[in-house]
């Protein structure tokens, strides 16, 4: 465990300047005081397309690529094409930097409010790949624009990518008390890519006796998302299926303001970067009214990440006791910033560290 650390930081659009600052505020409470943070802030993201017509340079790549680990807010604006932003910069970090694995955990905190009946027991972890399927860019379109346009979207799935992420996935599994893996894919229908993830996570899953698979059709799991979702321990699937379900997941579990993420590079060749599953969600920028939790809980997973589990747990902790004592009153981005800040102080080893 380093104690140093360099942090890239990307605020982004939207809301994300204004989760992301709750995140260092909870980030700078949770630390050790001997550790020494710096941080390095980059102007990416609307505003700076705006300015130059650059998304991410490769200098700005090169640079990030120096760091320990990467806090992003959100990117994508309404005034800037869709897709110039999410490819340009956000997919552009995750394919150049190889975070294959994207992790996404669910959890129902006790206390939270989800629209699911009865009191279901939510605790799983979306594995989603992060670096193939149809995110590639594979595609074109041809004669566009016009009546006759064609496009397409290629799913690239190739056996070394989809090996290293169920690998993973099994890893994953294994350490859970459950032991239980599901596969969630579409090979009734997408039978090549399909049966290629199938094919290897069965013979992945030789190497892992003491793990229980499943399989589910994703159309199917999103009912069991909602029914069952007990049912699950650790979920791998490819990215485009990962996307749709962890957006759900975080419907039953409180909401998108509390859905953490990671893309994680787990050789640690390149920097893991951390990021709430929510977007710049332009309809609330500039109001207040962003939950900053779900970049508080991604924080929590930084520091797991970079091997500071007790302060990660503390984190979760603050987080979980701030759930727990939510009454339905409105508070802002910042009150909920501080509120978090406050139960992590008050809970540094030797007591509360003072202001
Ligand atoms: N990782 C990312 O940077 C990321 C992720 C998703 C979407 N996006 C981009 O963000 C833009 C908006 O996308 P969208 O509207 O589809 O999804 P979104 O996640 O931004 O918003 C969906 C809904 O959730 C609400 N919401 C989101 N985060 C919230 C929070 N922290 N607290 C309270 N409410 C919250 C929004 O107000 C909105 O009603 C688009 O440009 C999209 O491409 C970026
Ligand atoms: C903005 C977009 C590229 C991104 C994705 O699809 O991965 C987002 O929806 C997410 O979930 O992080
Ligand atoms: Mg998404």
């Amino acid at each position: 465990m380093s104690r140093s650390i360099r942090l890239a930081v990307i605020p982004g659009d939207g809301i994300g300047p204004e989760v992301v600052a709750q995140g260092l505020k909870v980030l700078g409470a949770a630390l050790p005081s001997d550790v020494r943070l710096t941080t390095t802030e980059y102007d990416l993201g609307a505003r700076r397309w705006h300015a130059t017509g650059e998304t991410l340079p490769d200098a700005e790549l090169a640079s990030l690529a120096g760091h320990d680990a990467i806090l992003l807010g959100a990117v994508g604006d309404p005034s800037v094409p869709s897709g110039v932003l999410e490819r340009g910069l956000l997919l552009k970090l995750r394919f150049a930097f190889d975070h294959y694995v994207n992790l996404r955990p669910a959890r129902l905190l006790p206390g939270t409010a989800t629209p699911l009946a009865g009191d279901p027991r939510i605790d799983f972890v979306v594995v989603r790949e992060g670096t193939e399927g149809p995110y590639t860019g594979n595609g074109g379109s041809l004669r566009t624009g016009t009546p006759a346009e064609v496009a397409t979207e290629v799913s690239v799935n190739t056996a070394y990518g989809v090996e290293r992420v169920v690998r993973d996935a099994y890893e994953r599994a294994q350490a859970r008390p459950r032991k239980k893996l599901t596969l969630v894919h579409k090979n009734n229908v997408l039978v090549h890519a399909g049966h290629l993830w199938k094919n290897v996570f069965d013979a992945v899953g030789r190497e892992y006796p003491e793990v229980t698979t499943d399989y589910l059709h994703v159309d199917a799991a999103t009912i069991f998302f909602v029914t069952q979702p007990e049912r699950f321990d650790v979920i791998v699937t490819d990215n485009l299926f990962g996307d749709i379900l962890t957006d759900l997941a975080a419907a039953v579990t409180g909401g998108i303001g509390l859905a953490a993420s990671g893309n994680i590079n787990p050789a640690g060749t390149y920097p893991s970067m951390f990021e709430p599953v929510h977007g710049s969600a332009p309809d609330i920028a500039g109001s207040g009214k962003a939950d900053p939790t779900a970049t508080v809980l991604s924080v929590a997973l930084l520091l797991r990440h970079l091997g500071y589990e007790a302060q990660a747990a503390r984190v979760e902790d603050a987080v979980a006791a701030d759930v727990a004592a939510r009454d339905g009153s409105v508070r802002s981005t910042d009150e909920v910033g501080d509120a978090l800040v406050a139960r992590v102080t008050a809970t540094a080893p030797g007591g509360p560290v003072p202001a």
